[in-house]
């Protein structure tokens, strides 16, 4: 028989492994509960519960603030266990008291004087609905179709288009006003979140360049700030022309409209922040 003709021969686990290999797929077939109950977390409204109730409390303290029936806490009490587990809250050793942790700080509802805004950090609640919404479930659900699909050239759209026919910052009369509105609103906080830390940490980076593009830079936020803090660096922000075509010359950047696999504005640097 030629050596084409055997079948594969096939590595056998070991009872160890085959153990272990159980254990690892129950835990990716089931980690979408992790986001999930971040979701449920924040719908609740749990981090400003906490946070409101001076940065600590207890089921019955939570029962009471969220408004939940009361035969709801031992279900509740499940959901925390596996929301401390993830690192979303932290518990004392009886877990019976439930504080923040720096993930759940960005989670504290609304950007009032109430809250804790620190580098102009803004509440991250919604970008996380947006991104646990059931669009972008739809979207991940039927990516097994995506690939199916043999798309007409020259560039296939991206899955979620597939999926809901438009992209998710077109979204208004597809996906109705509401849900298009969660998704601005998610990538302006997103687009926000940690840019002060990288501006105190990069120093040396930026003091050494003269010029700079942002490359897909959205609405010039991330580029805004570089120039006000290294007001020596030239720079520019490049963005689909739907993005930034209609941005008013401000002085401080330079706009410019266009497609970043076309076409990038010469400069010393690129940033490419996403
Ligand atoms: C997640 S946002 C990031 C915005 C910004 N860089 C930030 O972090 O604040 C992605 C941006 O990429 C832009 N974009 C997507 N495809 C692009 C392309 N081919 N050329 C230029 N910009 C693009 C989008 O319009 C959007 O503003």
């Amino acid at each position: 028989m030629a050596a084409s003709d055997q079948a594969p021969s096939m590595l056998v686990p070991t009872d160890d492994e085959m153990l272990q290999a159980q254990a690892e797929l129950w835990r990716h077939t089931f980690s979408y509960l992790t986001s999930m109950t971040l979701r449920c977390a924040v719908h609740l409204g749990i981090p400003t519960a906490i946070h409101r109730h001076g940065g600590a409390a207890s089921l019955p303290d939570l029962v009471t603030a969220l408004s939940l029936p009361t035969a709801k806490l031992p279900f509740l009490r499940r959901l925390m266990r596996l929301l401390v587990h993830s690192g979303i809250f932290a518990s004392d050793d009886a877990g019976t008291t439930y504080r923040l942790t720096p993930v759940s700080f960005f989670l504290v509802d609304g950007a009032t004087a109430a809250v804790p805004v620190v580098d102009g950090h803004l509440s991250q609640v919604p970008h996380v609905l947006a991104s646990t919404s059931r669009h972008c479930l739809d979207t991940v659900a039927g990516l097994a179709g995506w690939f199916w699909e043999d798309f007409p050239a020259p560039s296939p759209p991206s899955p979620f288009e597939h999926v809901h026919g438009v992209t998710p910052l077109e979204s208004t009369a597809r996906l109705g006003p509401e849900d298009a509105a969660l998704f601005q609103e998610g990538l302006r906080v997103y687009d926000a979140s940690g840019f002060a830390v990288v501006l105190r940490e990069c120093r040396d980076v930026f003091d050494s360049v003269e010029s700079l593009t942002d490359c897909d830079g959205g609405d010039g936020a991330a580029a805004r700030a570089i120039a006000e803090a290294f007001p020596h660096v030239k720079c520019t922000v490049l963005d689909l022309a739907r993005v930034v075509g209609d941005v008013p010359a401000d002085g401080v950047v330079e706009y410019v409209a266009g497609d970043m696999f076309d076409f990038i504005p010469p400069s010393q640097a690129v940033m490419l922040k996403v």
